[in-house]
């Protein structure tokens, strides 16, 4: 069974059919694209699968469990994360507080304790603390754990929001347009930073505009437009897909009523 299977997924808003009838799976261990011109649903899709967006019809399985319009934290805590296509973080917390935030979204300490500093959450500070320290050794941070985020290199920030996301304890990683803003090296340093990530396990959804990251890295990509699954298949056949090129390429007035 397929880690994650969406199957006839429809999001509706009044009158605009932001998704329609959508199927798609992500195997465990895949990089999966999902690509398509603006306004095509890519984020309402992300949307839907973290349960910030109620589906208006279909089902979404994740590891064996039916997660459409479970709550966030619920989404959250079954393993799925994600990032955004603008950056989150907080800015004047070093790096190492921002993916301590990622391990707290788990913890079981309430405001009590966190007031008055309780054993308990001293507790899972310190677990936080040592285990936020080990995803980004692993990551390879090491020499940025306190600088302050807002200070970190432009690429680094977008990496730290991974390193975050994988903080929650996510195997399901879903990334919103990561290497938007990137310059060419650091496109292809983000590129290396995400095929190291699927080397420790993780699976990943992508959404991005950046063809040469897509086409580089995804085992398999699908392509949205308007709101509709038109294709689907390895990069070299999406490369040469004619209704993916029309998609993007945008049809004239005349054909695009029919
Ligand atoms: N909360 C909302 N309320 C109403 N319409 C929405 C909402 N969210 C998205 N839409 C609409 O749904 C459609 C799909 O938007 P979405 O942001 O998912 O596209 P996208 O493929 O991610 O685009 P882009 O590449 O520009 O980010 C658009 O027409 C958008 O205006």
């Amino acid at each position: 069974m397929a880690l994650l299977e969406v199957s006839n997924v429809s999001k509706q808003f009044g009158g605009l059919a932001a998704v329609s009838n959508v199927d798609f799976h992500v195997e465990e261990g895949e990089i999966v694209s999902i690509i398509g011109p603006n306004g095509a649903g890519k984020t309402t899709i992300f949307n839907l699968l973290t349960g910030v967006y109620t589906v208006t019809e279909g089902k979404i399985v994740f590891n064996g469990e039916e997660i459409q319009n479970k709550k966030v934290q619920h989404i959250v805590n079954a393993g799925i994360a994600r990032t955004f296509q603008n950056i989150r973080l907080f800015k004047n917390m070093r790096t190492i507080e921002n993916v301590m935030i990622g391990f707290h979204q788990n913890t079981k300490y309430n405001t009590f304790d966190l007031i008055f500093r309780t054993p308990r959450f001293r507790k899972y500070e310190k677990a936080a603390h040592e285990k936020a320290l080990e995803v980004l050794d692993s990551l390879g941070f090491g020499k940025y754990i306190h600088t302050y985020a807002g200070n970190l290199p432009y690429g680094e920030q977008r990496k730290l929001e991974i390193a975050r996301a994988i903080a929650t304890g996510a195997k399901l990683l879903l990334l919103d347009e990561p290497a938007a803003g990137m310059n060419p090296q650091e496109s292809a340093e983000l590129l290396e930073f995400i095929k190291g990530l699927q080397a420790k396990g993780f699976t990943i959804i992508l959404i991005e505009h950046d063809m040469s990251v897509v086409m580089n890295i995804s085992d398999r990509i699908y392509v949205l437009d308007h709101g509709r699954m038109i294709a689907d298949g390895l990069p070299e056949e999406i490369a040469n897909n004619q209704t993916v090129i029309e998609a993007y390429l945008g049809k004239s007035e005349d054909d695009a009523d029919d």
